[in-house]
């Protein structure tokens, strides 16, 4: 399965071409709008997010509700075009356009793509830059990850993502008794945080963060059960399965680290209190005492959970902006102010989930190797069947 994504901030509409989607997957609008309007929500984010109702048109792959293993082109239009229309004209525009639309965006934001990205490009007008780089790409990736869950979910493989700290305040109530119940504890929270105390004060630094016109960032986890063994491989770098899920976890914008299990806390700790004893019963077959390396060793899953973070940095855009210099004058001024989130992290939870499921499916997809949903799940059994008997 690969797939590609299109669309500027506030162009008409995001696009997405998934490839390798087995036929024959009961797959609606409905599995797909559930996980953008879950990324809609989240406490921090700015006005857009009023204006925009996320709603997936599936334009190609799927007749009468199952797919037919033909690409699967997926539509989420974006509500605030409207408002947009001249600015992002396609077609040149006539000669007497509008000072607003004439209006270049000349001064960087110091920690988003507008100057890398301008020097790169040649673009004067930064704008060019920020349509692409923003994060309303996350949207249409979401609904690509919704297939990929569809996906996982036939195979009995379920993934849950969460939030565990913003802005230095961390859930302390970690546990649960099954994901299921993580995820709806999750799912009743503005910060998607299962720890009520801590979910309060999120909020409050939420608010303060906004208040003073600046930004916050933070961590979030996603999990995923019901794994086979033995996806990715240790043969060779670039089939390592941890680290296609590491650059699929820091290509969500502004995330800035990843880790797996008790991740940079190993750094401090003995063998003996890092790695998974191994055990072994015959209802289970083999099995870990404990998971504190999140379910992969030697690029490979190892059937426990897979355990990962990424954390994310704040926003870049400031009400209360830092210093920056105009492209055109090269004089000192403060960066542009662009309408803005003050927090997104309980929002990239969800996207975080979407990669995560995006890459385990390639995953499965390519190790399985299989044309129909009903093959994939046979082998998806036998591999469990095959590790369990070994
Ligand atoms: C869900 C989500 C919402 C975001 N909202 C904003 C925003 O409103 N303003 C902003 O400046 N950056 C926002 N960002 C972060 C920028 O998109 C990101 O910092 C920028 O693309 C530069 O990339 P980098 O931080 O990965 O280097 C958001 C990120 C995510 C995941
Ligand atoms: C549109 C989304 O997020 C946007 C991500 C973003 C950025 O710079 O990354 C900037 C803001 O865009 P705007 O300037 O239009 O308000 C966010 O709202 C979204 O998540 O759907």
């Amino acid at each position: 399965m690969r797939y590609f994504t299109a669309g500027e901030s506030h162009g008409p509409q995001l696009t997405a071409i998934i490839e390798g989607v087995p036929a024959n997957l009961s797959l609606s609008t409905d599995d797909i709008d559930v996980e953008l309007i879950r990324r809609q929500k989240g406490y921090g984010r700015g006005r857009r997010m009023q204006i925009e109702k996320d709603r997936v048109q599936i334009v190609s792959g799927v007749r009468h509700g199952k797919t037919l293993g033909s690409p699967i082109t997926l539509v989420v239009e974006n509500k605030d075009w409207k408002h947009w229309t001249s600015i992002m004209a396609i077609e040149p525009l006539p000669s007497e356009e509008s000072d607003e639309v004439k209006r270049k965006i000349s001064r960087p934001r110091p920690g988003h793509a507008d100057l890398a990205g301008a020097i790169k490009y040649g673009h004067r007008d930064m704008r060019n830059v920020l349509e692409r780089s923003s994060a309303r790409e996350t949207t249409i990736r979401v609904a690509v990850g919704a297939v990929a869950k569809t996906i996982l979910k036939q195979c009995n493989i379920n993934i849950a993502g969460h939030v565990v700290e913003i802005a230095g305040i961390t859930a302390e109530e970690q546990s649960y008794a099954t994901l299921d119940e993580l995820k709806e504890r999750t799912e009743n929270s503005p910060v998607r945080c299962f720890d009520v105390k801590a979910e309060k004060k999120m909020m409050e630094a939420i608010d303060e963060a906004k208040n003073a016109g600046d930004s916050i960032g933070g961590i979030v986890e996603v999990i995923v059960e019901g794994i086979p063994t033995g996806l990715g491989s240790y043969v060779h770098n670039d089939r390592k399965l941890d680290s296609k899920i590491a650059q699929a976890m820091i290509s969500i914008n502004a995330f800035k680290g990843v880790e797996f299990g008790l991740g940079f806390e190993m750094s401090k700790l003995p063998g003996s209190k890092v790695h998974d004893e191994i055990i072994w019963n015959k209802e289970k077959g083999y099995e870990r005492r404990t998971n504190r390396l999140g379910g992969f060793e030697g690029g490979m899953t190892t059937g426990m959970p897979i355990i990962v973070r990424g954390v994310m940095k704040p926003i870049p855009t400031l009400y209360k902006p830092l210093q920056s210099v105009d492209i055109e004058t090269k004089e000192p001024y403060l960066a542009s102010i662009e309408r803005s989130d003050s927090c997104a992290v309980p929002s990239a939870s969800v996207v975080a989930e979407a990669v995560v499921a995006i890459e385990v499916a390639k995953s499965i997809l390519e190790t399985y190797g299989v044309d129909r949903m009903d093959q994939l799940i046979e082998r998806v059994e036998q591999a469990h069947k095959w590790a369990k008997e070994f």
